[in-house]
């Protein structure tokens, strides 16, 4: 466990540098999973000076050492939805202020917010969705069910819990016009994870891709945010096979444990939850072609450079229909359920 003294000491020598990390840390194939749990808070301090937004935002070190923390802390060990889910996601959003040259697309205080959005966007996950809340009538269905989006309104309560907390408060030397715009932008954007609500806008964004992104036209700034922190939270998609054959471990784990609870319930779950019934490779195969692949192909349509997270996605799924070519002749039939190290 790292403490705020460790953090604090060592940053009064100076925060890392990127090269610390890695001489690659600011580009699109690194893999922030390789970066030890235990340094990814110096790590957030490290992305947070190399934006600009310590002096721009005029952020005192301790507090934003205290914010990161906290946030950290609020995460629990679901398989999946942890700190290091958050981490990397965050790590995605700052590969997009670096290399897609957002200054000219996005405001200051738009790309701050989104940057925050993204390590408290998934705070307090239990490892199951917003369909479980319901079911199992727990205590956040029971809060949040009637306006929908569930944990999603959780989470971002859990972060403006932190943002108030005492020491924390990162938005503090923020004019006041600011201050209330950013805890918005915060909101819209992390209510924008809810997949269902990317499925709902999805049309709209290939609209913009195609009649080109307007910086002067504020829907474009709140659509272009919430495919920011979509390709941002599926970004595991757009790494090199080894990290992203191991993520879909890590969801399946977290999907399968869904499933027993709900078999418990006495209910029948979803087939990708059902670890009797699910087939990995195709249920993956699914989800790059109707959820992972659009978002990366808009993104691409208006950012000629992140064409190659695009191919790498690609990639990926070139190697789920390898899986499922390899299945058919062993098994014949279709995919079933195996073990899988192409
Ligand atoms: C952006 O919000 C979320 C929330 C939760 C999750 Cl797990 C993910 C997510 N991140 N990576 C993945 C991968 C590799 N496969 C997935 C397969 C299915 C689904 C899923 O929820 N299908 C339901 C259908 C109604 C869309 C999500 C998957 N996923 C993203
Ligand atoms: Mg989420
Ligand atoms: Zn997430």
């Amino acid at each position: 466990q790292v403490s705020y003294e460790d953090v604090l000491a060592h940053v009064q020598n100076e925060i890392p540098p990127t090269v610390k990390w890695s001489p690659d840390f600011d580009k699109f194939p690194y893999p922030p999973r390789e970066i030890p749990e235990n340094d990814t808070t110096l790590a957030c301090l490290t992305m947070f000076e190399d934006l600009g937004f310590i002096t721009r935002w005029r952020i005192k070190k301790e507090t934003l050492i205290r914010f990161t923390l906290m946030v950290k802390k609020g995460y629990r060990n679901p398989p999946y939805h942890n700190w290091m889910h958050a981490f990397a996601v965050a790590h995605f959003c700052y590969l997009c202020i670096k290399n897609l040259n957002l200054t000219e697309y996005l405001d200051d205080l738009e790309m701050f917010a989104l940057f925050v959005s993204c390590l408290g966007h998934d705070i307090d996950h239990r490892g199951t969705n917003n369909q479980y809340q319901v079911a199992s009538k727990s205590v956040l269905a029971a809060l949040y069910s009637s306006e929908g989006s569930v944990m999603e309104r959780h989470h971002f309560a859990q972060t403006m819990c932190i943002v108030n907390t005492e020491g924390c408060n990162i938005f503090e030397n923020l004019p006041s016009k600011d201050y209330t715009a950013v805890l918005d932008l915060v909101r819209d954007i992390i209510l924008a994870t809810d997949l269902a609500h990317h499925l709902k806008i999805l049309g709209n964004l290939k609209e913009m891709a195609s009649e080109g992104y307007d910086k002067t036209n504020i829907k474009h700034h709140k659509m272009l945010l919430c495919l920011l922190m979509t390709a941002s939270d599926l970004s595991d998609q757009t790494k090199p096979w080894d990290f992203t054959k191991h993520v879909a471990a890590l969801i399946y784990r977290e999907f399968f444990s869904q499933g027993d609870l709900e078999k418990a319930l006495g209910q029948r779950p979803i087939e990708m939850m059902d670890r009797e019934r699910a087939r990995i490779p195709d249920l993956q195969i699914g989800f790059l072609d109707h959820i992972a692949l659009p978002v990366y192909r808009v993104l691409g349509d208006i950012f000629p450079s992140a064409e190659s997270v695009t191919n790498t996605v690609v990639d990926n799924r070139r190697h789920w229909e390898k899986i499922c070519a390899l299945i058919k002749i062993r098994r014949g039939g279709s995919c079933e359920q195996m073990s899988y190290d192409q």
